[in-house]
């Protein structure tokens, strides 16, 4: 595909993260929407487009016409179907689909979505399979050229490039890691019923600090292999939207110290990671995080260490905007990558 033609975006599921999506598409001129599959009602999609109580009001103008979103006057088709076997896309022309759904997690269960016309698909979660799995700014340039692909975690895109750094310069020998994540769309806001295995999801969001389950470990392991069975995480989810505070507790192979370990952030951010990574040393809370662009902000005050060999870092991240920006990143990496499609 040339630079100069505009790479064709679906959106299937089009909760908090494929909203997000797409407000940054629309204001990318590399991009056109051109079709949203959800299972609620056309009118709530244009409605919660338009209108979001963190990101604010969308500037263009949103209608509706027939099942077509109307887009500042350019049509995006909408479909309401649970099974992607059902959505012919051939005609839609598709050049990258963002499965934000958090459904299909494996390339078997993606692949209708091949057959039915698209040419790539980019899954915002981690995988229960083997499907290949890039970070925008750790491994997209490594990309094979596979058509279904996963895009990590919110946790893995804020975690495995510091890790990188960190794991380059001292050696990691093991790590315990902290989210104090803010609620998701998967919590319930009141005590209640709740379809997942993990009962504290039955608790109220917005009363409660709840620890959770996470595959942040597993989803971080993928890029640290030696690293395998020596990583921990847990999700702690605070009573508020949007904006995540990470504790990396890490064991290192080499003696260092507060200085030198901000020194190397620091430096990584402004050159290796410019795109993805900032350092701040300002005392801001998360507040000042929402619509973040940044995978990691590092919290510059808080980088600790205790004995010879444990260093805790911090770092601030947007796990819903951060996260969508880089799913786009990859979005337009694959869109514009030349060679054809092989499955
Ligand atoms: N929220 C975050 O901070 C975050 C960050 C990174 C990754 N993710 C991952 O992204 C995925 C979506 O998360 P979210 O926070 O946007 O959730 P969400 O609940 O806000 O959105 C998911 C949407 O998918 C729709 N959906 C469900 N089944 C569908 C189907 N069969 N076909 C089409 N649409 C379907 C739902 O109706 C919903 O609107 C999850 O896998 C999640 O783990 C979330």
């Amino acid at each position: 595909m040339k630079k100069d033609q505009k790479i064709r975006i679906f959106i299937n599921g089009f909760g908090r993260i494929g909203r997000s999506a797409a407000r940054i598409l629309l204001e990318d001129d590399s991009f056109e929407l051109v079709g949203i599959n959800d299972l609620y009602n056309y009118e709530q999609m244009a409605y919660l487009l338009k209108y979001d109580s963190l990101y604010g009001t969308l500037k263009h103008t949103v209608s509706l016409n027939n099942g077509t979103l109307l887009i500042d006057g350019s049509p995006v088709k909408l479909f309401c179907e649970r099974d992607p076997a059902r959505m012919d896309l051939h005609s839609l022309n598709v050049d990258v689909v963002l499965q934000c759904s958090g459904m299909f997690l494996t390339t078997h269960s993606n692949l209708p979505l091949i057959g039915n016309g698209a040419k790539r698909v980019i899954v915002s979660a981690p995988m229960t399979d083997d499907t290949p799995t890039y970070i925008f700014g750790v491994n997209h340039r490594e990309y094979r050229q596979e058509s279904i692909i996963s895009n990590s975690s919110c946790s893995a895109n804020a975690i495995v490039p510091l890790f990188k750094i960190i794991d380059g310069h001292f050696g990691i020998d093991a790590a315990m890691m902290s989210m104090y994540h803010s609620y998701t769309a998967y919590q319930n806001l009141l005590d209640g019923k709740h379809y997942s295995k993990d009962i504290r999801r039955t608790r109220s969001a917005t009363q409660n600090i709840i620890p959770l389950l996470s595959s942040a470990a597993e989803a971080t392991g993928y890029f640290f292999p030696h690293l395998k069975g020596r990583m921990y995480a847990k999700s702690i989810r605070v009573p508020i939207p949007g904006t995540t505070l990470y504790a990396l507790d890490i064991r290192i192979k080499k003696e260092t110290t507060v200085e030198e370990v901000n020194e190397i952030l620091l430096q990584e951010a402004e050159t290796a990671y410019s795109y993805i990574l900032d350092a701040t040393a300002f005392p801001r809370s998360s507040e000042e995080y929402v619509q973040n662009p940044y995978s990691a902000v590092v919290n510059l005050p808080f980088t600790a260490i205790v004995g010879d060999d444990l260093l805790r870092i911090s770092a601030w991240q947007d796990n819903e905007y951060g996260y969508a920006k880089r799913l786009v990143d990859i979005a337009k990496h694959l869109g514009y990558s030349d060679a054809s499609v092989a499955q």
